[in-house]
């Protein structure tokens, strides 16, 4: 049962708060509490205080939240501006307090006032953001590929496009990355905005002592013509078995623009002499790295989870922002009981597949939960699944499959990032 505990501060803290802070987030990531002058250079270097709250209980921190600027891409590639959570903790001693609840509603509040149309969070444990009106919008698939049995021709050598694969430097990847991503991610709906910092972390420009930077093995597929479509990132294990090579080939993420650039590297790594494991990286669920493999049997999902949580902030503008691939119309009673997002909506899809969206007093065809209304917004989900499963109500008959019809998409949303 939550004791609420009204002797807490809840705000966000000053510069010289964040040495005891990043000791609260410590704690309650339960990893050593001691902090260094390279974490708080490190930490002090990206994170705006206004928007790093503590909370205080006397003078100690017990509990840390952090947001940040993100863009979000929607079905049909249009960015969404997201108000990006991380690094939520209470410290054991001061957990179930509704510590996490006051923080939530205080970021969630500005990130409203600011015009942010969406939140979204990667979730540590799933049952944590439900009740603050965030949804699951994608899901992620790890698979272990079995090389030998894959069937793959073991002479392979390169790709047979005329495009070409290069080992390239953290220097080149600082370069080329950065672009092609931005690429990458204005096509896939799911797919967040990265910092620069996230790729000096990924080149080893940024490392702090407490997780020691190991280089991986960098790969760039060129087409034919010469353009960078495709880059990877990977480490091997250095195992042996019987005088035999067994490594293990972990992806930290592959990222492509195409199709011939996105098999290539999946057939570079599966012919990696010693290699005899590939073990993917977080995946979108509708990945095609198993369809690669003359054998898809070889692949084998190690993981699979719920990824990126979307928390909808505007019904209108973001439901607006997305293209639909059909016509129709539609008739929503959003719930969102303690947040800004409830109401009725009526949406109407026009036949280039634009969006208006309004307030309306027209009956409701499909009541739902805004949680549920951000599982169904990236695509992913279907309305008939989730009346199946009594989370959404059809006030129409046939609304859910109208509500898919519109919202639902043949290709699957992905975030490819941890943040
Ligand atoms: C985006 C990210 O950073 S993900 C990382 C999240 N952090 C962690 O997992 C670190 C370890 N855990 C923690 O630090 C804490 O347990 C937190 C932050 C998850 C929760 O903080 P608390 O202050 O205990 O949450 P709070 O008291 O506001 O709880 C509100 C409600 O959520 C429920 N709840 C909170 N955490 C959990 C959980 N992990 N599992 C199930 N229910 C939970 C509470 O029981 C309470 O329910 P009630 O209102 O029905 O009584």
């Amino acid at each position: 049962m939550t004791r609420p505990h009204p002797d807490i501060d809840i705000r966000p803290i000053d510069e010289d708060e964040i040495p005891d802070w990043i000791r609260a987030l410590n704690t309650g990531f339960l990893r050593s509490p001691g902090v260094t002058e390279d974490e708080i250079a490190d930490r002090r270097s990206y994170i705006e205080p206004s928007r790093t709250l503590g909370a205080f209980d006397g003078g100690r921190c017990v509990g840390t939240f952090r947001s940040f600027e993100q863009q979000l891409t929607a079905v049909g590639g249009a960015a969404v501006r997201a108000d990006a959570v991380t690094n939520v903790s209470v410290t054991a001693t001061h957990r179930r307090r509704g510590i996490l609840t006051r923080m939530m509603a205080e970021d969630l509040g500005a990130a409203k006032e600011r015009g942010d149309v969406v939140a979204t969070l990667i979730a540590a444990e799933y049952p944590i953001y439900g009740r603050y009106g965030f949804g699951p919008a994608t899901w992620m698939t790890e698979w272990t590929v079995d090389v030998p049995r894959a069937g793959l021709d073991a002479r392979w050598s390169g790709p047979e496009d005329g495009g070409r694969i290069d080992l390239v430097d953290r220097e080149d990847v600082r370069k080329l990355g950065p672009e092609l991503y931005e690429r990458v991610r204005r096509s896939q709906p799911g797919a967040v905005s990265r910092t620069r910092r996230w790729w000096e972390i990924e080149t080893g420009a940024v490392h702090l002592d407490r997780a020691p930077w190991v280089e991986p093995f960098f790969s760039v597929y060129r087409s034919a013509t010469g353009e960078v479509e495709g880059m990877a990132a990977y480490t091997c294990d250095d195992r042996w078995e019987d005088k035999q090579p067994a490594e293990t080939a972990k992806v930290k993420w592959l990222i492509a623009t195409t199709a011939a650039a996105e098999r290539a590297l999946w057939r570079h790594l599966c012919s990696i002499d010693w290699v005899t494991k590939v073990r993917s990286g977080w995946r979108g669920p509708d990945d095609l790295l198993p369809f690669y493999l003359p054998d898809p049997r070889a692949a084998r999902v190690t993981t699979r989870a719920d990824w990126l949580w979307v928390r909808i902030l505007d019904v209108v503008r973001a439901l607006e922002a997305r293209t639909y691939d059909r016509a129709g119309a539609l008739v929503l009673e959003v719930v969102d009981a303690a947040g800004p997002a409830g109401g009725r909506y009526r949406l109407e899809v026009a036949e280039d597949g634009r969006a208006s969206c309004a307030a309306t007093t027209q009956n409701a065809e499909l009541t739902l939960g805004v949680a549920d209304l951000a599982t169904l917004w990236l695509g992913d989900e279907s309305a008939v699944r989730l009346a199946a499963l009594g989370r959404v109500q059809e006030d129409r008959a046939g609304a859910g499959r109208m509500a898919d019809a519109l919202l639902h998409t043949s290709g699957r949303p992905w975030c490819p990032d941890m943040f």
